[in-house]
């Protein structure tokens, strides 16, 4: 049922029936017009401001590196609400500049890019966060372990740039896989919670982990 004020949205010859789906979807979704209101850059800003709400994740945090950073909403609600805090982030996509946050379009499972990030943040960092999901193919299963291959990747990382305490969120897609991960994190980590923010779509599959408290040795495999 389509709710009072709903914009339709007509078909035209060159848009194809998912595309006009997506953008009856974009132009009624509230977050995006909250987005827009507020100076993001993306809905997924709000994704950060209720896991920041839930889990007090960004307040004391001085050194925070942004995996998928593009177009950029994590980073300006980490520069609002840790505004003394160093910033780096990577993409392969270009992402605008964000002033006090250092960007690399690079890919992030390139060793070099890994490298880069860690040299230009100058210290261990406090918190990584991770939105990173691989280009969907369509095969479900596929585009599970692809991310899901991306995601551990990015936790390996962490446990190599985090300070002792620190704190580590990335998006998971369900499926089989999400349970290895989840083991691999509490060896790394004294807790590890899972949450679907309110801003998350319901009928998407990804949920968030909340790593905290780093135990303070990298993974050794
Ligand atoms: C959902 S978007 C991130 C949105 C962002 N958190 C925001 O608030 O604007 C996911 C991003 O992950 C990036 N990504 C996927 N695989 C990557 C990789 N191997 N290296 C770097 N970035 C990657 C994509 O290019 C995409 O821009």
């Amino acid at each position: 049922m389509k709710t009072p004020g709903h914009q339709r949205v007509k078909t035209a010859r060159r848009r194809t029936a998912a595309s006009t789906r997506w953008l009856e979807r974009q132009l009624n979704d509230p977050y995006v017009q909250k987005a827009q209101a507020e100076g993001y850059r993306s809905r997924a800003a709000f994704k950060l401001i209720e896991l920041d709400e839930r889990f007090s994740l960004l307040k004391n945090a001085r050194r925070i590196i942004d995996l998928g950073i593009a177009p950029g909403g994590w980073s300006q609600v980490a520069r609002k609400k840790a505004p003394q805090a160093k910033i780096v982030g990577i993409d392969l996509l270009e992402a605008a500049p964000i002033e006090g946050v250092t960007i690399f379009q690079n890919d992030f499972t390139d060793p070099e890019a890994q490298k880069k990030l860690i040299e230009a943040l100058g210290g261990a960092a406090d918190l990584v966060l991770s939105d990173m999901a691989a280009n969907t193919i369509g095969h479900a299963q596929t585009d599970h372990l692809r991310t899901m291959a991306l995601v551990e990747e990015a936790a390996v990382f962490a446990s190599e740039t985090l300070r002792e305490g620190g704190s580590f969120v990335a998006k998971v897609l369900a499926g089989g896989a999400d349970k290895d991960l989840v083991a691999l994190l509490k060896r790394l980590f004294g807790q590890v919670k899972h949450a679907k923010p309110p801003a998350s779509r319901r009928e998407s599959s990804e949920w968030y982990v909340i790593a905290q408290n780093f135990r303070g040795e990298a993974y050794q495999g």
